[in-house]
């Protein structure tokens, strides 16, 4: 084991699915996953097995298909969730199980109404049960942050013996400030010497998830649990993005510590998250959020232009952020040339399929819009493969509303090579466009989120709209929708969660018998 390295382990598909609204589905995870995947992460944790068929699915369709970084799968002290974990990531190439149970005096008395000699017990036999699907298994002491040292050092015997290899210490509510958790994380990773390699899990509710977890990286923690875009329950967890940047930036603070990830595909792993969640970072989120490499005011622009490091610690092509793009794109661009831009972009796994579709998309926008920017590319390239399962395709939308009317829409729509027609009226345009739909598919959706962004700036902008929508009392189905015309990519959305719906129905009806 290299003493210096630090191993990277996201969470973004588990904790980060656990923020609100950012639940996705089994296609959109194995291309979460393939591309942390390429960003070089070490240990992905691909889910909760044991929460519902679905998070089972995608967790073994994940183990299946990324070879490099070790596929996890997390699970409670309790027989039935470390079997499905087990089962879930057996056919990764390297797998681990992570199993928890929770160590604070609160927990253990109000939630698991356990004593902790009880606590002990059921994390022994759940390392125990876990070692005999996998070699390597993770324990996590939930609330380690408001645990006793003295009870957290007697777990940390009990598991190490059981064969844990990672111990986990979370600061689960993110209570502790960075010198409290230096403190405690020093004294532990001491007393764990190398019998086990001290891991972080920091949530962020005060602000201090990143600076706990660089804290505890310089007291010998040396597996980081992060996220990208620092999604995770509540306020999130330690962003990926920040902590790694952070080591790599500082190397008079961090020494010869480093990490494995491949730091140019920071800002495009972060752009693939925010179109498959519709949750965009804030703009002035450090690393990858919109102004993180934008200066406004004269006098940083005068020292910028003079000397990039007046204002500038790091170079956003280091994050993979392109400031000047040298091809500009037009209606006059072919094919060779938007190959090379969305290369450019990092899509260097791009179908011929996908890229003829998006090449398609890119001429029709271009008719109509002045400027290509890299951020309307790259969505069109995400987009079509966001939306390959087309079950039901949209092929025409007309909508009629004036100001005391009837809002009414036209919708036409292929289904197995037919083409279906039909109108209704609504209490607003899109109620009459979701109405429509739901006549022609006989598929009745509930409409549980709506996001539309501008993908660029000006009035010709793509709008990018993104639903979430339940269908036959489904959990929430995430529907992605691209165009010029708000209403068309609302449509597109739309239908898209119902595709989305029905492929993973169909998928799990084939593979287990499972309802969706
Ligand atoms: C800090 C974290 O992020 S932990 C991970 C959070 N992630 C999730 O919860 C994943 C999504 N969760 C789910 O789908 C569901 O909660 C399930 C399937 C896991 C469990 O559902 P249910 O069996 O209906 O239980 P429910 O969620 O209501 O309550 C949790 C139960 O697990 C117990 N429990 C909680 N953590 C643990 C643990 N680590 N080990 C053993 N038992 C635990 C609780 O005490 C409670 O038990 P009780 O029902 O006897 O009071
Ligand atoms: C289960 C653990 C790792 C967790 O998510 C937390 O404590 O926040």
């Amino acid at each position: 084991m290299d003493k210096n390295k630090i191993i990277v382990f996201d969470t973004t598909l588990r904790d980060g699915e656990q923020s609100p609204g950012c639940s996705m589905n089994t296609d959109e995870k194995i291309k979460v996953a393939l591309q942390l995947e390429k960003l070089g992460v070490d240990v992905i944790e691909a889910g909760f097995a044991a929460a519902s068929p679905g998070d089972f699915d995608a967790v073994s369709q994940i183990a299946q298909i990324v070879k490099n970084s070790t596929i996890c799968s997390l699970s409670r002290a309790i027989e039935n969730d470390i079997k499905q974990a087990g089962l879930a990531v057996q056919k990764a190439n390297k797998h681990r199980i992570h199993t928890f149970i929770a160590t604070s005096p609160i927990h253990m008395q109000y939630k698991l109404k356990m004593t902790p000699d009880e606590v002990i017990k059921r994390a022994v036999r759940a390392v125990e049960y876990a070692k005999t699907f996998v070699e390597d298994v993770e324990f996590s002491c939930e609330d380690a942050g408001r645990s006793e040292i003295s009870f957290l050092k007697e777990v940390m015997d009990a598991v190490i013996n059981a064969g844990a290899k990672t111990i986990n210490l979370p600061d689960t509510v993110g209570y502790r400030l960075p010198t409290e958790l230096a403190s405690m994380i020093k004294e532990l990773s001491e007393y764990a010497k190398d019998r086990a390699i001290i891991s972080v899990h920091n949530h962020n509710d005060l602000g201090l998830a990143t600076a706990n977890t660089l804290a505890s990286v310089l007291n010998g923690a040396r597996q980081i649990e992060v996220t990208i875009n620092g999604l995770g329950e509540r306020a999130g967890n330690s962003a990926l993005e920040e902590a790694v940047m952070a080591i790599k930036v500082r190397k008079d603070i961090f020494g010869d510590l480093y990490t494995n990830i491949n730091t140019p595909e920071l800002y495009a792993t972060s752009r693939l998250i925010a179109t498959i969640t519709g949750v965009e970072p804030q703009q002035n989120k450090a690393i990858v959020g919109k102004n993180a490499f934008a200066h406004e005011s004269g006098i940083h622009q005068d020292g910028v232009l003079k000397h990039q490091e007046t204002y500038e610690i790091m170079r956003p092509e280091d994050v993979g952020v392109i400031k000047d793009s040298t091809l500009i794109l037009g209606k006059h661009s072919g094919r060779a040339a938007f190959r090379d831009k969305i290369v450019q972009l990092g899509f260097d796994k791009v179908s011929d399929d996908e890229l003829n579709a998006a090449f398609e998309r890119f001429k029709v926008l271009a008719d109509k819009k002045k400027d290509i920017t890299d951020d309307d590319v790259r969505m069109l390239i995400t987009d079509e493969a966001l939306n390959h399962d087309k079950i039901y395709e949209l092929v025409g939308l007309q909508i009629s509303d004036c100001s005391s009317g009837m809002p009414m829409a036209a919708v036409s729509i292929k289904y197995e090579d037919k083409i279906i027609k039909d109108a209704g009226l609504g209490d607003g345009t899109m109620d009459a466009i979701f109405k429509t739909i739901d006549r022609i598919t006989g598929y009745s959706g509930e409409l549980k989120d709506y996001k539309v962004i501008s993908v660029s700036e000006g009035k010709d902008s793509l709008a990018k709209v993104t639903t979430r929508v339940s269908f036959e009392n489904s959990q929430a189905f995430v529907g992605h929708g691209l165009s010029i015309d708000t209403m068309q990519a609302t449509a597109n959305a739309y239908i898209g969660a119902l595709n989305s719906y029905l492929s993973q129905k169909n998928r799990l009806t084939k593979n287990c018998g499972h309802q969706v």
